[in-house]
């Protein structure tokens, strides 16, 4: 009798177990993860929500444009330490912040934790941005006005939202003694929009030489992705887990010049031509298989109607036929393969005149599965034409691939902060950054780079970034502003994965 009680109640436990287990199964608990310690609530007041978009209105009217790796508004990016300093005071004078400027105008901060046990962390972000002519702009920059609820100007996507965003969050953790428990980093740098080689690199070799290994990074180059891909009617929140590669490569020509009435048959100029349009004719290989694309269109199979969801959910069988969608939309297109890109030519100087010389530069982005070296191969063998010298301006493999399992720590907090600030997200998938980052300059200090904006992005969006009408709407950036207050207690309190019913 005893016996049958003891297993009765051994039974209906077991049923309670697994009623809990479904219940709070990883979709269904959001944020549970992260209980034990006190929670700050992500509640702002009206008077603090005022104050941060006008922080975010005076960065963006900072002008701290890098023309190029010589030229840059360096008077600019004196005003912006100046600036964050004067808008985030309290960050500035915590005692448990170190804060150093490095290569005079990038910032460093150091937010020491209250528990050694806990990896560092990092968060990313630069606040340098492209030229912003003012043809085309429906209002100027560098003006960071505000209309029909959006702040418009240079820099409101790529990247100053971030940078203001980071110290924000912070700023307003502090405001309400929050004491982080895991140490972090904030790097923020000063020229990446011309390779982060003064800022974010010479940051990385700091935290080099005092042997620091973080845990993680985030950085910018990923959004929640909406109507990006066709018949996918969801937002998918990417995180990318790597980053493409890039070459840049001079293609010279030199023949002996003369008089335009008596040509040669070939000349400097024809001979290039030839040579671009045949790289511009030859795409490189379809790469689609390897790389993390594989697990992002898996994931997303269930979100599609039938039948692109049995496709997607077989490409063992499908492989080809996708691959070959893919390559059809230029967004697509750059997930599955190395692109190429003609972006310079000159040649000559009159009309009458046959050049000696002729010079095109063409970018290639190199697909995590291909090398530098891979490319390089494949463009002598479409070029083939020794008459046509390939210099090699500039050239940096793909990132590897950051873990995006249940234990990778990096991945795991930014998809539960995700689904706790974005509930009508379903879809948190890991992708590929197709541009560069600083975060190249941090390979050395940690094996989980992470790229993700907290922010929705519409094809619209996405070609205003380094183009016009640059624009995040008050809404989307105080949501950012929240993410990130989220994000930095989220990574105090983390305890791991919630259990899928399968494992109890
Ligand atoms: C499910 C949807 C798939 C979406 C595909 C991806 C669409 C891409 C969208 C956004 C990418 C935004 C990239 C913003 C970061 C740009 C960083 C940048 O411009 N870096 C320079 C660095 C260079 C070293 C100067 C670059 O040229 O890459
Ligand atoms: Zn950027
Ligand atoms: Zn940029």
């Amino acid at each position: 009798m005893a016996r049958w009680y003891v297993c009765g109640l051994a039974l209906a436990a077991a049923e309670l177990l697994l009623i809990f287990a479904t219940v709070f199964s990883a979709k269904g608990l959001r944020g549970k993860e992260f209980q034990g310690a006190s929670r700050i609530p992500s509640q702002f007041s009206e008077e603090e929500r005022v104050a941060m978009k006008e922080a975010l209105k005076g960065a963006i009217r900072i002008p701290t444009v890098s023309f190029s790796h010589e030229k840059s508004n360096t008077t600019a990016l004196a005003e912006f330490g100046e600036y964050i300093h004067k808008v985030f005071p309290t960050v500035f004078s915590t005692n448990f912040i170190q804060h150093e400027v490095v290569e005079q105008y990038s910032h460093l901060f150091t937010v020491q934790g209250s528990d050694p046990s806990l990896q560092p962390y990092m968060l990313l972000a630069h606040f340098d941005v492209v030229p912003a002519p003012e043809e085309g702009w429906e209002v100027p920059p560098f003006s960071g006005l505000e209309r029909d609820g959006f702040i418009h100007g240079r820099g409101t996507l790529d990247n100053k939202n971030s940078v203001m965003a980071i110290l924000q969050a912070l700023e307003l953790l502090l405001i309400r003694n929050y004491i982080p428990q895991r140490s972090f980093f904030i790097a923020l740098g000063h020229d990446e929009e011309v390779s982060g080689t003064r800022g974010a690199l010479k940051i990385s070799e700091l935290l080099q030489a005092r042997g620091i290994q973080v845990a993680f990074l985030v950085d910018e180059c990923s959004f929640i992705f909406d109507g990006f891909i066709p018949n996918l009617k969801k937002p998918c929140a990417m995180v990318s887990v790597t980053e493409k590669g890039a070459l840049d490569l001079l293609l010279q020509v030199n023949m002996t010049p003369g008089h335009s009435s008596a040509p040669p048959k070939e000349t400097s100029i024809g001979i290039l031509a030839a040579a671009v349009s045949r790289l511009e004719n030859t795409p490189m290989p379809n790469m689609f298989g390897s790389g993390p694309l594989k697990m992002t269109l898996e994931q997303l199979a269930n979100e599609f109607p039938f039948p692109t969801n049995i496709v997607l959910k077989n490409l063992w069988l499908f492989r080809p036929l996708v691959s070959r969608l893919m390559e059809r939309n230029y967004i697509t297109n750059t997930l599955v393969r190395t692109t190429t890109a003609l972006t310079m030519f000159n040649a000559g100087v009159k009309v009458n005149v046959i050049p000696p010389v002729a010079q095109a530069s063409v970018n290639f982005r190199i697909h995590p599965a291909q090398t530098v070296h891979e490319v390089l191969e494949l463009v002598k063998n479409i070029v083939a034409d020794d008459r046509v010298q390939l210099h090699v301006l500039r050239a940096f493999d793909p990132l590897p691939i950051s873990p995006s399992d249940d234990k990778a720590l990096g991945y795991q907090l930014l998809r539960q902060t995700i689904q706790s600030i974005f509930p009508e997200v379903d879809i948190v998938a890991p992708g590929i950054c197709i541009a560069n980052t600083d975060s190249r300059h941090y390979t050395n200090i940690t094996a989980g780079i992470y790229h993700f904006n907290p922010v929705y992005l519409q094809p619209q969006d996405f070609s205003s970034i380094h183009g016009i009408n640059e624009k995040i709407s008050v809404q989307a950036y105080e949501t950012q502003v929240k993410f990130i207050f989220e994000l930095i207690q989220n990574a105090d309190t983390y305890t791991g994965p919630v259990p899928h019913v399968h494992e109890l």
